[in-house]
């Protein structure tokens, strides 16, 4: 069975609790903006696209229930507002931005098409944001398998298999499906070309050790979970190939925001002379800033480092 992170079906939106993972399996349904916007926050859906297929996606269900209104402007209005609230949940990665600029616009433009009715205008919108699920999954395997190829020629011209570090989870649980990064690493197992993987836990939260190394396990993919700060040993040590990493934002000059740590494994891959890949949809890439100096980057709560499921691991009054 494929691993799903978002169930979706015309009306119905659930997602897979990731906080709950790897223990529990537990689909959450959401019915409306509000519920995503919470469950982003939370973090119990991540990744930046599957970020933004929530959020456009609640949306998409609210509208169905016929939401917004009465009358054009203000059913446009409410899209804008929705959608800026959604914007605002996780502002790093870009997918959420960009999809919401795409929505809203369609809606404007619909509402002024002679002939429009609220109708017309729900349903331009619920079929874009569904359009952006199916795309998304296209998009992946061709990541994965242009990336596979690539990575193939590149770091292993005379043949062989190739072992690959990653960072944070980039998979079917971080997407509509197959993955990013990960979706490279899945790529090449399915040609037989991986030897192996090494997946770093990725402080704070663990998306590494809960649910890259659940996926990997789950696929069968061959695997070894390494602490963060094993990156520059495995490097030195472990023979491996290439890092792939995933992105919540590529801007014009190639800067790139990622998962903390992100930056520290691209020094030490320089250092080792290993290739270090970024592999991203376009849905991921901001041309409208010009470095990641601009990028806004979110804090997350200091919870999320001084305390392990709940338990404080860090000594009291530290500053944070
Ligand atoms: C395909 S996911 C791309 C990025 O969003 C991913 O690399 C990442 O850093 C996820 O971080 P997260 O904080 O878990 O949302």
């Amino acid at each position: 069975m494929r691993l799903e992170a978002i169930r979706y079906s015309p009306g119905s939106l659930q997602i897979l609790d990731q906080l709950q993972l790897p223990e529990h399996c537990r689909y959450e349904a959401l019915g409306s903006v509000q519920q995503a916007r919470e469950a982003i926050r939370a973090m119990k859906v991540r990744g930046a696209p599957a970020i933004a297929l929530v959020g456009c996606l609640s949306l998409a269900v609210e509208l169905r229930a016929g939401a917004g209104g009465p009358g054009l402007a203000s059913l446009v209005a409410f899209v804008q507002n929705q959608l800026r609230l959604l914007v605002a949940a996780r502002p790093t990665a870009v997918n959420m931005a960009r999809a919401a600029r795409d929505l809203a616009r369609v809606a404007a433009q619909e509402a002024e098409r002679e002939g429009a009715t609220e109708e017309t205008v729900r349903e331009r919108v619920i079929g874009l944001a569904e359009d952006m699920l199916e795309k998304d999954l296209r998009d992946n395997r061709n990541i994965g398998d242009l990336g596979a190829r690539h990575l193939l020629e590149q770091t292993n011209p005379r043949g062989g298999k190739v072992t690959v570090l990653t960072h944070c989870n980039t998979g079917a649980l971080a997407t509509a499906g197959y993955g990013t990064a990960l979706g490279v690493i899945r790529s090449l197992h399915e040609m037989g070309q991986l030897e192996h993987t090494f997946c770093t836990e990725t402080r704070p939260y663990n998306q590494g050790a809960r649910l890259t190394a659940f996926e990997l396990v789950y696929e069968q993919i061959p695997a070894t979970l390494i602490t963060d700060s094993m990156a520059a040993a495995a490097m030195a040590h472990r023979g491996v190939s290439a890092v792939v990493v995933g992105a919540d934002r590529v801007v014009a000059n190639g800067d790139t925001a990622n998962k903390i740590g992100t930056y520290q494994l691209a020094i030490v891959a320089k250092h080792h002379g290993i290739p270090f890949y970024v592999a991203a949809p376009s849905s991921s890439c901001d041309l409208q800033l010009e470095t990641g100096r601009e990028i806004v980057i979110e804090e997350r709560p200091s919870q999320e480092l001084t305390d392990l499921n709940g338990v404080r691991i860090a000594a009291q009054a530290i500053l944070l």
